[in-house]
C-alpha cells in the first residue's frame, strides 16, 4: 500500500525564514526512506497561531490531501505552544496510544519528554501526529511509531487485503507466542529450479488419488432445516404424526352424510381451513358449508364440491345460507384427504444419506419438524496468493490486479451449496503465506489457495506447505490445459488433518480444476456412497474444435437446446486461462485429447456442470 504524508512544520520563525526549518527536511528524508512505495505529499509552514494551525489541519484532513499528517513543533510548555489545542479542535477521534508510545520510548532516551503535550488522531480519513520541533527528537519519535502506520492507514481506509494480512501475521505470532519466521529460502541464481520435480499425472489417476486420500467425514450435526438445502442426511427421518393430521376436505362444497344421498339439505354451519371442531356431529339431513383444507365435521363421510349444488334458501339479510340442494349423490369418502394419506405416521419418510432438496424440506416442516440431523462439512477457506493482488475494493496501484479468484471460488462453491470462508491474500513471500495458511488452518479444516504453484522463484506455495507445515504432496503437475500446475496436499495441523489444493493462480485454471477436483473432493467426503459425477451428455459441436496443445484440454462449452430440440455446443470463444469471460456463460466441459481437432457437426460427450437454460 503506498501512502501519502504530509508534514506540517509550526513554527513563526521558520514560517519568516524556510530555510531555517531543520526539523521538516530530515523527517521527510526518513519517511522516504521508510516507505520508499509513498510520498509526501504536502509540506507547509505556519507560524504559532491557533487559528493558522486549525485552518491548516482543516485543509488537509477534509480534501484528503495525505493519509498520515505529522505536525512538527508546538508542542512544548511555551506560552505560544498551541499545536496540541489547534489538533484537539480538528480530530474526531484521539489515538492516545499513539502519543503513549512516542512519550514512553522517548524517556528512555530523555526526562525532557515528560513535558511533551503531543496529541494524535483521527479526522476524516487522516491520522494527525505531533511531534516535537526538534529534529532530532521528530525523527525519533517517527521511528518509535512508524511500525504502526501502514496498518492504521489501511484500518482507516479499510482497506481489506492489507488489514486480512496484517491480522493474519498477527494472529499467527500471537498464536505460537514467537515470530516464527519460515523456514523457505527464496531460489536465486543456480539454485532456481529449471525443471518441475513433479511428475506429470492423468487427470483421472489424479481424481482417484483425490478420491481415495480425503477420508469420508463421519461427524454429524444438527442443524435447522431452512439451512439444509444440499446437505446429506445423517439418520432415517421417521414421521412423528400422519400428514394430514385429520380429514381434510380436498374441495370448496359441503361435509355430508354420503347415506343421505342427493336432495334438500339444511345448512348448520360452515367451517373453514384453521377451524377447530366445535360442533356437534352431523345429523340425518344436515350438511356443513366446508372449504378445502377445512376439518371435517364429526358425522361427515363425504364433501360435495359447490359446482355439484343449487342455493335454495338464504337468511333474511342474506348473508348465510339455510338450504341446499345436493345434486349428485356422494359416495363415502368422496373429496377428502383420510389423516396420514400423505404421510403415515411412524413411517421412514427419508432415508438417511438423502440430499436434502427445498421439497424436503417443506416435508419436514409439515411433519413439525424444525431440525435435522445431517454429515458435517469441512470448514472450508479461501485464499489468494500474489503480491500483485489487491482487494477490488481498494486501490490499484501501477501493476496490481484485482484479486478475482477469491471472490469467484466463494461464488461457485456457494452455488453448489458449499459455504466457504475468506482467508485473505497472501503476498508471495514465505512469510506472509506461512502466515496466511497458518491462519486459515486455524479455523478451517479444507483451504483452497489460488496462485503460486508454477515456476518461478515467487511460486512458494507447495515449499511452505512442505517445509513450514510438513504437508505431503500428492501430486504437483497434471496432464491438462488448463490446471497443469495444480497442487492437492494433506498435513496435519495441531493434530488435525487438513486438506489443501492448490490451484494455479490463472482464473480460469482456478476454476476449471475447482470443477473437476474440487467440488468432487468436497461431494465425495460428504457421501462417497452416492457420489456421482456431473452428468455426462452428448452434443452436437456448432463448429470445430481444435487444440494445439500436447494437454489434453478442457474446453469450456454454452450447450443450448436448438429449434429442434437437439443438444448443441459452442465454444465460449479465446481460451486463455487468463480470460474468466470464456467461464462466464459457460455451462459444460469438453475434454479434447492433445494436439487433435473435433470437425464441425460431431456427437461427442461433454460434462454438463450446471444447467441449460
Ligand atoms: N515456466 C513455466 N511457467 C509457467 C508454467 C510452466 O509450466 N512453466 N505454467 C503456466 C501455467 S499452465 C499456469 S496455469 C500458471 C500458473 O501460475 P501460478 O499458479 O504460479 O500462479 P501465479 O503465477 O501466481 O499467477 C498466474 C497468473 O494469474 C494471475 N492471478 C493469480 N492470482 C489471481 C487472483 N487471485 N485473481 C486474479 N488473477 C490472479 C496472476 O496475476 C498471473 O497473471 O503458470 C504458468 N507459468
Ligand atoms: O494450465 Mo495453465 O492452467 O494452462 O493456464
Ligand atoms: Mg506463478
Amino acid at each position: 500500500m503506498s501512502i501519502k504524508f504530509g508534514i506540517l512544520t509550526v513554527s513563526t520563525t521558520c514560517s519568516q525564514h524556510p530555510e531555517k526549518d531543520e526539523a521538516g527536511p530530515k523527517l521527510e528524508k526518513e519517511i522516504l526512506l521508510e516507505f520508499s512505495k509513498s510520498l509526501v505529499s504536502y509540506k507547509k509552514i505556519v507560524t504559532d497561531d491557533l487559528a493558522a494551525i486549525i485552518h491548516e489541519l482543516e485543509f488537509v484532513t477534509t480534501n484528503c490531501v495525505c493519509d498520515v499528517l505529522f505536525t512538527v513543533g508546538g508542542t512544548g510548555f511555551a506560552p505560544s505552544d498551541v499545536t496540541p489545542e489547534a489538533t484537539k479542535a480538528v480530530i474526531d477521534k484521539e489515538a492516545p496510544g499513539l502519543t503513549y508510545a512516542m512519550i514512553s520510548k522517548s524517556l528512555a532516551v530523555t526526562d525532557m519528554a515528560m513535558l511533551s503535550r503531543s496529541v494524535c488522531g483521527i479526522k476524516n480519513q487522516t491520522v494527525i501526529i505531533n511531534f516535537p520541533g526538534s529534529s532530532k527528537a521528530a525523527v525519533e519519535c517517527f521511528r518509535f511509531i512508524k511500525s504502526s502506520i501502514l496498518h492504521a492507514v489501511a484500518l482507516i481506509k479499510d482497506s481489506i487485503r492489507e488489514v486480512e494480512t496484517k491480522h493474519a501475521e498477527i494472529q499467527c505470532n500471537f498464536d505460537r507466542n514467537l515470530s516464527e519466521e519460515s523456514k523457505v529460502k527464496i531460489k536465486v541464481g543456480e539454485s532456481r529450479i529449471r525443471k518441475s520435480p513433479f511428475p506429470m499425472l492423468e487427470v483421472s489417476d489424479a481424481k482417484n488419488i483425490v478420491f481415495k486420500t480425503v477420508s469420508v467425514i463421519q461427524d454429524t450435526e444438527l442443524i435447522p432445516i431452512e439451512k439444509a438445502a444440499t446437505r446429506i442426511l445423517a439418520e432415517d427421518v421417521i414421521a412423528p404424526k400422519p400428514v394430514p393430521a385429520f380429514p381434510a376436505s380436498i374441495k370448496d362444497g359441503y361435509a355430508v352424510r354420503a347415506e343421505d344421498g342427493a336432495g334438500f339439505r339444511v345448512v348448520e354451519y360452515s367451517t373453514a381451513a384453521g377451524d377447530g371442531l366445535k360442533h356437534p356431529a352431523l345429523q340425518r339431513g344436515q350438511i356443513v358449508r366446508i372449504s378445502t383444507g377445512a376439518p371435517l365435521p364429526p358425522g361427515a363421510d363425504a364433501v360435495v364440491q359447490v359446482e355439484d349444488t343449487t342455493l335454495i334458501d338464504v337468511t333474511d339479510n342474506g348473508d348465510e345460507e339455510l338450504m341446499v340442494e345436493i345434486n349428485v349423490e356422494p359416495k363415502v369418502g368422496q373429496d377428502i384427504r383420510q389423516i396420514g394419506s400423505d404421510i403415515e405416521a411412524n413411517t421412514v419418510v427419508f432415508e438417511k444419506q438423502a440430499a436434502i432438496t427445498p421439497a424436503y424440506i417443506g416435508v419436514l416442516a409439515m411433519l413439525g419438524i424444525s431440525k435435522v440431523k445431517v454429515i458435517k462439512r469441512p470448514t472450508i477457506g479461501i485464499i489468494s496468493t500474489g503480491s500483485e493482488l489487491v482487494s477490488s475494493k481498494d486501490t490499484l496501484r501501477p501493476g496490481q490486479i484485482y484479486d478475482s479468484n477469491k471472490v469467484t471460488l466463494i461464488a461457485l462453491l456457494s452455488n453448489y451449496g458449499y459455504e466457504a470462508k475468506d482467508c485473505g491474500i497472501a503476498n508471495d513471500t514465505p512469510n506472509s503465506l506461512k502466515a496466511v495458511l497458518e491462519n486459515s488452518f486455524d479455523t478451517c479444516d479444507f483451504i483452497i489457495s489460488s496462485g503460486g504453484v508454477s515456476m518461478s522463484e515467487y511460486d512458494l506455495v507447495k515449499q511452505v506447505l512442505v517445509e513450514d507445515f510438513g504437508a505431503k504432496i500428492h501430486f504437483g503437475r497434471l496432464n491438462m490445459k488448463p490446471g497443469k500446475p495444480t497442487v492437492f496436499a494433506t498435513l496435519t495441523y495441531r493434530e488435525k488433518s487438513k486438506i489443501v489444493f492448490s490451484l494455479p493462480g490463472n482464473p480460469v485454471s482456478c476454476c476449471v480444476t475447482s470443477l473437476l477436483f474440487v467440488l468432487p473432493a468436497l461431494r465425495y467426503i460428504e457421501n462417497s456412497k452416492n457420489y456421482e459425477e456431473f452428468p455426462n451428455v452428448n452434443v452436437i459441436l456448432e463448429h470445430s474444435i481444435v487444440n494445439r496443445d500436447l494437454r489434453p484440454e478442457y474446453v469450456r462449452l454454452k450447450v443450448y437446446r436448438d429449434a429442434q430440440n437437439q443438444l448443441i455446443a459452442k465454444s465460449t470463444g479465446n481460451q486463455i486461462s487468463s480470460r474468466l469471460n470464456s467461464m462466464v456463460d459457460a455451462n459444460a466441459l469438453l475434454c479434447v485429447p492433445g494436439n487433435s481437432s473435433f470437425e464441425t457437426g460431431t456427437v461427442k460427450p461433454v460434462q454438463l456442470f450446471t444447467q441449460i437454460f
